[in-house]
């Protein structure tokens, strides 16, 4: 499977976002990772949609959005006018996951579902063949520059290999405390798209994502 660098924007200046986007863009990063919180399931409050329509205009790469919100099938519609290519819902915020999944694909996107850390691997039993990629948290939601844990590979081990024995290519994404560290341990377990907020825009952006992605091949 292509293993992608999904940088996460919350850990961005956004006070010239727009460049610092573009600039992850032209090192090599795959996807944009896009963190909508509601203050509500998450504590934190991020942006929404006008910011995500700004941010359009700064790249054409992947949009992957991550919706860290209530039943947020009220906002499909919305983020796919915005410009979102992929929308993530965590199986803990959605009353009907199966009718979302389809809701997603049929506003003609990529369907993600995302499972916090406690969060066991059998709410995906029975919409695996709806889902394009299952983010597993790798830190609880809510803040970037948190710490990795360490529970998280023997999840993403186990769901590597229950997609295989079913003979799915589904993307697994990791989410959190993704550093030079943590990255080689994540990939070794079986996840293959990798969102980076505070390694990839703490510092020196392009060489961050020229690293992490030569680490990636
Ligand atoms: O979804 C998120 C937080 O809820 C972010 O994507 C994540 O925290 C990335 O930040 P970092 O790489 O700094 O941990
Ligand atoms: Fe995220």
């Amino acid at each position: 499977m292509k293993n992608l660098l999904a940088p996460s924007i919350l850990a961005a200046d956004f006070c010239v976002l727009g460049e610092q986007i573009r600039e992850a863009d032209e090192a090599g990063a795959d996807y944009i990772h896009i963190d909508v919180m509601d203050g509500m399931f998450v504590p934190s409050i991020s942006f929404g949609m006008p910011v995500v329509s700004s941010i359009r205009r700064a790249t054409g790469k992947l949009f992957d959005v991550h919706m860290m919100v209530q039943d947020p099938e009220r906002y499909l519609k919305d983020f796919a006018a915005c410009g979102a290519d992929s929308i993530t819902v965590h199986a803990e915020c959605c009353r009907h996951l199966d009718r979302t999944l389809q809701e997603i694909r049929e506003l003609g996107l990529r369907a993600g579902v995302a499972l916090n850390p406690a969060t066991p691997l059998s709410y995906l039993d029975y919409v695996l063949d709806k889902t394009d990629m299952v983010l597993l948290m790798t830190v609880n939601p809510g803040f970037g520059g948190q710490a990795f844990i360490e529970s998280s590979l023997e999840k993403i081990r186990t769901l590597r290999q229950r997609l295989d024995a079913q003979g799915l290519e589904t993307d697994i994404e990791v989410d959190g405390g993704i550093n030079r560290k943590t990255l080689p341990r994540v990939l070794e377990a079986g996840a293959n798209v990798i969102v980076a907020g505070s390694a990839v825009f703490g510092g020196d952006i392009c060489k961050n994502v020229k690293e992490l992605k030569e680490m990636m091949k």
